[in-house]
């Protein structure tokens, strides 16, 4: 069955990834050393292949649990409008090709960090932790941090502490990014039997977690400042976006509510949650490029 350019465009997870890719731009605009045009916009182009075909391999080896989903259950596998193989070759196919076009035109070490984070969101996440443990984010969630290290490599040749530190960021961000959805759509995995906190720890413990793991988070998006790898703008940027960002998480662990109706503070987590990434990193790179 010829397959439909949308249902392909679909299978890259064009909403999730247009935020990794943006890190992925704010790594390489941070780097010391800025390379030519052509170059930085192939970097970037690899990562947004390489995050797409991430996205589209998941989809593949998913498909049976996206079926039992109301968000997911309209994706082009589930819904029977695309068969497996061609998923899988399209998935497979542009893999290959972001990491080689990487390893060709920009760097060695660019490439090898687009291919580990495709593989340990294919393998180790989707695969080995997703439908087995409750950390499955915990540690599955490192895959969408590398675009930060990724463009910053692509950039200079090398990887340093502030790309790492980026690296953490997103990291430690992505539990309380993914546990206030999961708490709204918690009925969704518990039919496709996906063992995530609210399902196998239950909802308050799930709120507890948000705000626990959300103190590490701030204390890494705010240590650039102290450390000296970031001047005033990035400071106080973040300063205001981990208050409100702290606030918000608050107000789900104070929620008693366990009613999807009554998650009016967790959806509000979640969509702060995104707009808390770009604005951030698009301080990294302000603070890069304004001299204060
Ligand atoms: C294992 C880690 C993560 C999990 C399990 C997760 C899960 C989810 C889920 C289930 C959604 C719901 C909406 C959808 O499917 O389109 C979502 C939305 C979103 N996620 Fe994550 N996420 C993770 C990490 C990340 C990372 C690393 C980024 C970017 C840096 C990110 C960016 C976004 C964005 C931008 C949306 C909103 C999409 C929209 O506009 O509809 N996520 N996430
Ligand atoms: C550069 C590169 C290769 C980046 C990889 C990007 C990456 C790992 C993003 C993680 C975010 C993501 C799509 C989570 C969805 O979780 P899920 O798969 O459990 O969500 P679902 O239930 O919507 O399928």
């Amino acid at each position: 069955m010829p397959a439909d350019w949308r249902d392909l465009l679909a299978l890259t997870k064009p909403n999730v990834m247009r935020l990794v890719v943006f890190t992925g731009l704010c790594g390489l605009l941070a780097a010391p050393v800025m390379p030519p045009f052509v170059i930085g916009f192939t970097a970037i182009l690899c990562i947004a292949l390489g995050a797409g075909a991430a996205g589209a391999l998941n989809q593949w080896y998913e498909a049976d649990l996206d079926i039992h989903m109301r968000r997911t259950a309209g994706r082009p596998l589930p819904a029977g409008r695309m068969d497996k193989q061609s998923a899988l070759h399209f998935g497979v196919g542009l893999s290959a090709f972001s990491v080689i076009l990487m390893g060709l035109a920009v760097n060695l070490i660019s490439a090898v960090l687009l291919a580990a984070s495709i593989l340990f969101y294919v393998l180790v996440y989707t695969v080995w932790l997703k439908r087995r443990t409750a950390q499955n984010i915990v540690i599955g969630g490192a895959a969408g941090a590398f675009p930060p290290l990724i463009g910053w490599a692509a950039a200079s040749g090398e990887v340093s502490a502030y790309p790492v530190l980026l690296f953490a960021i997103i990291f430690l961000w992505t539990p309380p990014h993914f546990w206030a959805l999961s708490l709204f759509v918690k009925s969704d995995y518990a039919a496709a039997k996906v063992p995530m906190l609210p399902v196998v720890a239950g909802i308050p413990t799930t709120r507890r977690h948000i705000l626990l793991y959300t103190f590490p988070m701030i204390a890494a998006a705010l240590a650039p400042w102290p450390m000296g790898l970031a001047g005033p703008i990035y400071g106080i940027t973040a300063v205001i976006l981990n208050a409100i960002f702290l606030s918000l998480a608050v107000a789900v662990t104070l929620n008693a509510s366990t009613e999807p109706a009554g998650m009016k503070p967790e959806r509000r987590l979640f969509a702060f949650s995104i707009l808390y990434l770009f604005v951030l990193f698009a301080a990294v790179v302000a603070d890069r490029w304004v001299n204060l």
